[in-house]
């Protein structure tokens, strides 16, 4: 069994071809233009929705069957047919040019897997089952969904704030990770999205003087 090294890209602008048109070739191009990928779809027939966001100028579609050199100018690749021989020739010529490549049909012989996602403004979160199981990291994250709601949008935003203004403030390392884990906390996330603390910055550091010597108390 292989052993997979997690990571997050940054694709902005980078060309990232998707070979297959069907709803798997779909949900990887969805996942690539998040992220604002330059992305190109090779396939001679796409779903409805690959052809709306093809017309409306999101991506680039070739409206034919794969060929050699369609993997030139990308950083990475998809393999997404339902035709396997086609899937692990773009593969192989992708990696002759060291380029990462996914295969649909046979996620341990491609270089990456696509993870499930779940996105909360800046939190990403994940769940593999390195291909065991698509449908157990499916239920994972329907259940993160849950209990990481749509107000992390909003703790993520206050969060990096809190922080920046910790990094400025709070000389001492062991004490800027002290007060940066009481930020955390649910009871701390409500205060912070509740009370008007962004404007005093020495408040704010005071308070979570208070709130990590109350953790240490516990
Ligand atoms: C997470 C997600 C991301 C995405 O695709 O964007 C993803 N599959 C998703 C859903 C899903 N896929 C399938 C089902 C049906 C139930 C089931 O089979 O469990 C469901 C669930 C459903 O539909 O509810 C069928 C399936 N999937 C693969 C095969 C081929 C094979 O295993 O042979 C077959 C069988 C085809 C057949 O039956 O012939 C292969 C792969 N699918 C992966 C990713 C990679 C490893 C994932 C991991 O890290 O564990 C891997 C290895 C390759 C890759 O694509 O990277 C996406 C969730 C999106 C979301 O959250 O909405
Ligand atoms: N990774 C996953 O999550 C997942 C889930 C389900 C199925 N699968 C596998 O992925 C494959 C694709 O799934 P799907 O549901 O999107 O299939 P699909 O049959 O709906 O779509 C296949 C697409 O490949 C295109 N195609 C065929 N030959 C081609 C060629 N030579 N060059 C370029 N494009 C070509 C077709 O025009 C079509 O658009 C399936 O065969 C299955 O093995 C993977």
């Amino acid at each position: 069994m292989a052993e997979w090294y997690p990571l997050l890209l940054k694709l902005e602008g980078k060309t990232c071809v998707v070979f297959g048109g069907g709803p798997v070739a779909e949900r990887k191009a969805g996942g690539l233009l998040q992220a604002n990928a330059d992305v190109r779809i090779v396939s001679p027939r796409i779903t409805v929705t690959l052809r709306e966001w093809a017309d409306a100028g999101r991506l680039h579609w070739e409206e034919r069957e794969a060929e050699d050199g369609d993997v030139d100018d990308a950083v990475l690749v998809f393999a997404a047919t339902n035709r396997p021989e086609i899937n692990r020739r773009m593969c192989e010529l992708a990696r002759r040019r060291a380029i990462p490549a996914n295969i649909a049909d046979e996620g341990e012989e491609g270089d990456f897997l696509v993870p499930a996602v779940l996105r909360r403004g800046g939190l990403v979160l994940t769940a593999s089952a390195t291909g065991a199981s698509p449908a157990l990291a499916t239920r994972i994250i329907d259940e993160l969904a849950v209990r990481y709601g749509q107000e992390y949008n909003e703790n993520i935003e206050v969060l990096k704030i809190i922080r920046s203004i910790v990094k400025a403030e709070v000389p001492d390392p062991a004490e800027r990770r002290e007060l940066l884990q009481a930020a955390v906390t649910d009871e701390a996330l409500s205060e912070w999205r509740s009370t008007s603390w962004q404007n005093d910055k020495s408040r704010l550091v005071a308070r979570l003087r208070q709130r990590a010597n109350d953790r240490r108390d516990r």
